[in-house]
């Protein structure tokens, strides 16, 4: 991709998503490579899997990789440039038709997306970029005899919707329609006491507030042993007061305005829900300011009871909950955790000790479809550590199946702003 395609992909990142020039570089430019490549590669060596033959001198068994009939609905969510450019493009190099609706609000990074991959050769009428209202397209392709599949990022509520009209219209069809979905998440961070603190410190700062929190991993509940609290949170604090907001566009900003105003709302609802609630004590942060932009401070909130629903539900913006729990409950601590949320996206733990180590990895198998040790929730590599959420958060469709898919060095999730 020629250097002047990766600037236009990171400005217009930058402008229509609000990503500062870190986030955009790494999305919009490395992951979205990352993925042709991978793609490639990853189709390829599908082909060579092949059937047996066991008398090969009087018959060759063969299996041809086609694309299906029809077309494959492509629905992308706002928040990766990344995405968009995967979910169209994955189907058709595996020679499918794709109809890309592109999120309403990254609509500027994802049509230079589609204009590059015309430049770059696509053929027309391969991917077809259709910028639509969600449920006008949604009720579109659901009715069409010729879908052949859905390829979905977003939320659990319009993949569920998505789900349930295909059902209402299964006779209709001449196939029947996959339907894959990745959706949201509640990420957690939990801390046993033998936890490294600055990995915890760190990492767990990058994880919930980089770009606003607004990537499906974000951490967005930590829960944390009493005794080691006090040290984390001062130094949580003092990060926090160097924390930059304001426009993408400035070079020092960190956190910038959330998406629009339904976001705006849904992160307003959670920090009056904190000032009201007895349980829940606003720590750093709090405000947030609709006048020019849609601004929510960097928020970081403690909780005396896990079971909160500002620890079940996904709010996708820059507000921390963190729970501090007596230091020889982790066990009992575990199995709330196990049980809160309905997501299992991404979630991570720090601790040094092996066998609490071993048992935790055990206890979260199924919490999180990836799953980190020693680092943050957030920034997994495409090829590296293979991408989906379990459980309502998703398929669990990655290239390898491996629920544990990192176990990064201690200072692995280190930081310096
Ligand atoms: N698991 C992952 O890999 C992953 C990655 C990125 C984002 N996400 C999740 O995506 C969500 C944020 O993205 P969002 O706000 O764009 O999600 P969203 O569900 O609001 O929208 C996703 C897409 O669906 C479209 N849409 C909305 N209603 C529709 C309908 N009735 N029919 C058809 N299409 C419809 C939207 O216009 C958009 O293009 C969060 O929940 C986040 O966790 C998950
Ligand atoms: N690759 C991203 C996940 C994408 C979801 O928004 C990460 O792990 O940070």
């Amino acid at each position: 991709m020629s250097k002047e395609y990766r600037m236009d992909l990171m400005a217009t990142t930058m402008m229509g998503q609000a990503k500062n020039i870190v986030q955009a570089e790494i999305d919009a430019v490395c992951e979205l490579i990352d993925f042709l490549r991978f793609n490639v590669q990853y189709a390829l060596s599908l082909q060579t899997q092949q059937p047996l033959s066991p008398s090969a001198f009087e018959t060759i068994n063969s299996q041809n990789l086609r694309g299906m009939e029809g077309f494959w609905a492509a629905i992308s969510p706002f928040n990766f440039t990344a995405i968009g450019g995967n979910l169209c493009q994955s189907p058709a190099i595996m020679g499918n038709v794709t109809v890309w609706k592109p999120s309403d609000t990254a609509m500027l990074s994802n049509y230079l997306v589609y204009k590059i991959y015309r430049e770059a050769g696509l053929p027309p009428g391969v991917i077809n970029f259709v910028p639509a209202d969600g449920p006008v397209f949604g009720n579109t392709v659901t009715a069409s005899k010729h879908l052949a599949g859905i390829n979905f990022t977003g939320s659990v509520r319009t993949f569920q919707h998505l789900w349930k009209q295909v059902a209402n219209n299964i006779e209709k069809y001449r196939t029947y329609p996959r339907l894959i979905g990745e959706c949201g998440g509640k990420n957690f961070h939990f801390v046993h006491k033998s936890g490294d603190l600055e990995s915890v410190v760190n990492g767990t700062i990058r994880s919930a507030f980089e770009y606003g929190g607004q990537k499906c991993s974000a951490c967005s509940r930590m829960y944390i042993p009493q005794s080691m609290w006090p040290e984390v949170k001062e130094k949580m604090l003092k990060i926090h007061k160097e924390i930059q907001v304001g426009s993408p566009l400035e070079v020092e900003t960190f956190v910038s305005a959330v998406i629009d105003d339904k976001s705006f709302a849904r992160n307003k609802s959670y920090l009056d829900h904190a000032k009201s609630s007895p349980n829940l004590t606003i720590l750093a942060g709090g405000k947030c300011d609709d006048s020019k932009g849609y601004f929510v401070e960097p928020t970081i909130i403690e909780t005396t009871d896990p079971e909160d629903k500002i620890m079940k539900e996904e709010i996708f913006g820059p507000i921390l909950t963190v729970y501090p729990y007596p230091d020889d409950q982790y066990k009992e601590v575990a199995d709330i955790l196990e049980e809160t949320s309905p997501f299992a996206l991404t979630g991570a733990i720090f601790a040094l000790d092996e066998e609490v180590k071993e048992e935790l990895i055990d206890k979260f198998r199924d919490c999180a479809g990836n799953f980190y040790i020693n680092d943050k929730s957030t920034g997994s590599v495409v090829g590296q550590q293979p991408f989906g959420g379990n459980r309502l958060s998703g398929m669990n469709l990655k290239e390898c199946c491996c629920p544990l898919s990192y176990d990064a060095p201690v200072k692995g999730g280190h930081y310096s702003f």
